[in-house]
């Protein structure tokens, strides 16, 4: 017969009697919503709620009571899991709240309370922690609210700090009297720090939430171990079953009568504070042989709080007995614990155990609550967000599924956020992240581009044309290429050459007296953008006369030569970019603001969509969960552990040019140290016959205009079993949501092989080389000489000794590139650098060279025009693994264009830049040759074209 049943008094109620109040260790929605928690207060006495990570797991993990406020905010705002389950956890907690703040009111504040607990992940973080504690305290907004802070080491001194700030604390994870000891300690110092600055200690309240039975699983669990190993003291053991947990509570309760019993307690009670009250936690019987109200039963006495789980509050209700037993048999409880340790039963060892795992599965149940969460945000945003899927050989997902799993117990996610160099090589990473938030800062400052936009608009520009490299164009080129020409707005151009025919290409696109430049450099001291600088302004000059600067802009770094430069011509604007974001990390800074804004696309639309790509690689994302990790997850792991290096490079022509960004990013930021990853953009879908074992194929899909002849072909690739990860973009826009994924990604990647993704160690070589060589023609006039070592009809070849004598002393072209391209091994790459103009008629050329080398080698294949792949994958060709074999292809320039102010012209800088390339490439011991074409260069482009298909 239960308590109620019998007509005596509801159990709950009647621990009032002896001091203690019954809260409920649990929280949802439903529950608040459905008047069952009101219902509690109301009949069964209760007084206070608590939660913590896993019971919010329960909560939001599971069914759909949330689904209606998680559309709601995904309808308004972009939101990252994290900050989505606060709102929903706030949100909660303050409605918790509302229904206890009658018993907050009626106790005066000694009860009533709702906690929340802090992130489990800054359990071992004290300025975190007390960071977070004050953010959460006003998020809630309620004086019956209590935060819960773990009571680790790190933590107790941030529930000093906090409570001197005025919060009310829940001081959880407390197993051992050393560490409760330490809490209370902190409490009251807390509390006298206040008095000491003559604030108020009145409206602060504490508990210390002790775990009970968690300690009973643990000893008993050795006490069992020992028993069926034959322990001779197996019936001493035996007997302590289900006690020790107990004992251990009873005497802190010991510890705390003497403390709130001392003078100098007195005097803080004096001033009106609160005893911290203990509050018995994990109260819920694991052992189900024992009583399942054994944690409630025990512990019944004054000033204490029982946080209890719903089962066993209903089975207390039910049949629970209420006496004064906390303070009953104390002598009983102090031969527990000596018996215990006369047994040798390790309980400073189990209580030390226990706080590690209760960070650790607070942190792990907190994990799969925002995965749960990202997954439903993810889900309910549907196309507003791209979509990936994954087709990997099972070994390889097997590896990436590990890697994942150590990148969520490393809490990695974070540590990017963080910016801890250690997940890299520990040297300056922490310096180059700036990318991570600036699409927030971008937002924040919008009202600065579209006002500029507006200008630009006002002042009726027919073209703009960009000029500048690597970072500072290939984005700039993705949102030309992408987005097209907009009704109003010019027509933007993006220059990256030095080729004298490709800058007369460009000028004659334009109308200079209506076209507004855009000098792009971060560092203002790139060569190319100086040059071509000096060029269109002398140029525009000649048309625009003293109104030439109001033509030209620059986005550079602050304090950069192209700021001083800009002043000094009188430059229309100068934007900056950010010191601390590198250049192909830049396009969602400035770098790419500006001309996004120049060519009048929709820069709030873009940045939201770019948002959108940073919250989902939030920190708060666990890796499953996190397109970027999952994405540099499987780069990483491929070529680290698969040889799987050559990050094949697929996108639907609507969006072909993502491409060439993202040869930048992954190959400046991955190659190096003799390892990364080798991007293949651009290489038209073989049969799957033609690949070696070293891809992974990335498709960028755009649904919403797909090719269907790509996909066809790339479906083969998939029933072959080749490793793909393919990503849907539902619409355009969503190219700024990969810019930001794949930043994120390459960062990954990165920490995967073990490089540092934000230097580019190899590239300032040739940039030395090249200036050596530029300098020595403003001195003499002359280039140093250069001596082929074979001519053939129009080709002169050129190489260092060591790699000509590789090349066995053939004499005709065929036979000396048949021997270059036979150094081709399983694995390796060949690469076409190609300083010619880059027009439609070379770019097929090249494409189709390209295409019969990889099908007669079964190599991947670079297509690359220079100098602009100097400022891209130039420094993975260098710095990488040694797997590539280049053939440098040069020619006689028809015509030519001066630079002013210097000697030399455009021609003689791409032969310097050329001949850097190669000096710096041999130096590194890699395969290179290079062929001149002397005279006509379609006639010579053909011929080479066809020597090479003959040798291979
Ligand atoms: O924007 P800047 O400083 O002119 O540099 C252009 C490009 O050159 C590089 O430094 C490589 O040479 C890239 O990293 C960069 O994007
Ligand atoms: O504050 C409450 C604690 O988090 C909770 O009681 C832990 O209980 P458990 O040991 O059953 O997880």
């Amino acid at each position: 017969m239960s308590a109620q049943d019998s007509g005596s008094e509801n159990p709950l109620k009647e621990l009032a009697r002896y001091g203690q109040s019954p809260w409920l260790d649990f929280i949802q929605r439903s529950y608040t919503e459905n008047g069952s928690l009101k219902k509690l207060v109301d009949e069964d006495g209760l007084k206070g709620v608590t939660s913590n990570p896993a019971i919010f797991q329960k909560a939001m993990g599971q069914g759909t009571d949330y689904d209606a406020q998680i559309r709601s905010v995904l309808a308004h705002q972009v939101i990252d899991a994290g900050a989505l389950y606060e709102l929903l956890a706030v949100d909660d907690i303050r409605a918790a709240a509302r229904v206890l703040y009658p018993v907050y009111e009626q106790t005066k504040g000694v009860d009533g309370y709702v906690s929340l607990e802090v992130s489990p992940y800054l359990a071992r973080d004290t300025k975190g922690t007390l960071h977070e504690a004050l953010r959460l305290w006003k998020a809630v907004g309620a004086r019956n609210l209590m935060i819960k802070i773990p009571g680790t080491e790190e933590g107790v001194p941030a529930v000093r700090a906090a409570i001197a700030e005025g919060l009310s604390i829940n001081v959880t994870l407390l197993f051992s009297i050393d560490a409760y000891k330490k809490v209370l300690e902190a409490y009251i110092t807390g509390l006298e720090d206040r008095l000491g600055r003559g604030e108020s200690v009145k409206d602060i309240a504490s508990v210390a939430s002790f775990f009970v039975s968690r300690i009973d699983v643990k000893i008993d669990k050795e006490i069992d171990d020992r028993v069926a190993k034959g322990d001779r003291d197996s019936a001493a053991l035996k007997a302590l079953r289900g006690k020790v947990a107990i004992a251990n509570a009873k005497m802190a309760y010991e510890h705390w009568k003497d403390v709130t019993a001392s003078a100098r307690w007195k005097k803080l009670a004096d001033a009106g504070a609160k005893p911290q009250r203990l509050l018995w936690a994990s109260t819920g019987t694991k052992d189900k042989s024992f009583s399942d109200v054994l944690y409630v039963d025990g512990l019944i006495g004054p000033e204490t709080v029982n946080t209890i789980p719903p089962a066993t509050f209903d089975a207390f209700r039910d049949h629970g007995k209420v006496a004064p037993t906390l303070t009953q048999d104390i002598e009983g409880a102090k031969k527990v614990m000596a018996e215990a340790q006369r047994l040798g039963l390790d309980l400073d060892g189990v209580t030390k155990v226990l706080v590690d795992e209760g960070v650790a599965s607070f942190a792990d149940a907190f994990d799969d609550l925002l995965g749960s969460v990202a997954a439903k945000q993810a889900a309910f945003l549907g196309k507003k967000v791209t979509s990936t899927a994954l087709r990997l050989p099972a070994d390889l997902q097997k590896a990436v599924d590990a890697e994942l799993e150590t990148w969520r117990k490393d809490g990695n996610v974070r540590r990017i956020w963080d910016k801890d160099a250690t997940l890299w090589t520990g040297k300056d990473e922490a310096s180059w992240l700036k990318w991570l938030d600036i699409t927030d800062d971008q937002m924040a400052a919008l009202s600065k581009f579209e006002d500029f936009q507006a200008e630009v608009k006002a002042r009726g520009f027919r073209d703009a044309l960009l000029l500048g490299m690597g970072g500072s164009s290939l984005g700039p080129e993705v949102l030309a290429q992408t987005f097209g020409k907009h009704e109003g707005f010019p027509h933007l151009y993006v220059l990256d050459s030095t080729d004298p025919q490709q800058v007369r290409d460009f000028e004659k696109k334009i109308d200079i007296s209506k076209t507004l430049f855009i000098v792009s450099s971060k560092s203002g001291g790139t060569l190319e953008p100086n040059i071509l600088k000096a060029y269109f302004f002398d140029q525009a000059k000649k048309v625009l006369g003293d109104k030439v600067g109001s033509h030209f802009i620059t986005v550079t770094d602050p304090g950069s030569h192209m700021e001083d430069v800009a002043k000094k011509d009188g430059f229309w604007k100068i934007f900056y970019g950010e010191k601390q974001i590198g250049g192909r990390y830049s396009v969602l800074s400035d770098f790419g603001m500006v001309p996004a804004a120049v060519a009048g696309l929709p820069l709030k639309l873009l940045l939201e969509s770019a948002q959108r790509g940073e919250k989902s690689c939030a920190a708060s994302v666990p890796p499953v969960q996190n397109p970027g990790v999952v994405l540099g997850a499987v780069l990483g792991v491929a070529a680290r552990d698969f040889g799987r290096d050559k990050v094949t490079i697929i996108a639907s022509p609507g969006i072909y040019d993502m491409g060439a960004w993202l040869e930048q990013l992954i190959a400046e930021s991955t190659g190096k140290d003799g390892r990364g990853l080798i991007p293949i953009d651009d290489e038209t879908i073989g049969k799957p016959g033609v690949y070696g074992r070293d891809r992974v194929f990335t498709y960028l899909r755009l649904a919403e205009d797909p090719c269907p002849k790509q996909d066809a072909a790339f479906a083969a690739l998939v029933e072959a079993g080749e490793p793909v990860v393919t990503i849907e973009l539902h619409e355009r826009r969503q190219v700024l949501e990969e810019f930001f994924r794949w930043e994120f990604a390459t960062a990954v990647a990165g920490a995967v092989i073990g490089i540092n993704p934000f230097n580019q160690p190899d590239v300032e070589e040739s940039k030395i080389e090249t200036k050596k060589i530029t300098t020595a023609y403003n001195e003499t006039g002359r280039l140093p000489p250069y001596e082929p070592f074979a001519k053939d009809g129009p080709f002169a070849f050129y190489a260092d000794p060591k790699n000509a004598s590789a090349l066995g002393g053939g004499k005709t072209a065929e036979a000396i590139l048949k021997a270059h391209f036979a150094r081709g091994k399983a694995g390796d790459y060949v690469a076409l650098l190609a300083y010619i103009d880059r027009d439609t008629w070379t770019r097929e050329w090249i494409q189709k060279v390209r295409l019969d080398l990889r099908d007669a080698l079964k190599l991947a294949t670079a297509a690359e025009f220079g100098p602009r792949f100097q400022h891209s994958t130039g420094q993975a060709y260098k710095g990488g693994p040694d797997t590539g074999v280049f053939l440098q292809i040069t020619c006689d320039d028809e015509v030519n264009l001066p630079v002013p102010g210097e000697k030399y012209t455009f021609s003689i800088v791409k032969e310097a830049q050329a001949r850097g390339d190669m000096e710096v490439l041999a130096e590194r011991g890699r395969r290179v040759l290079r062929v001149h074409i002397h005279g006509e260069l379609k006639a010579g482009l053909e011929k080479l074209g066809q020597d090479i298909a003959r040798a291979v």
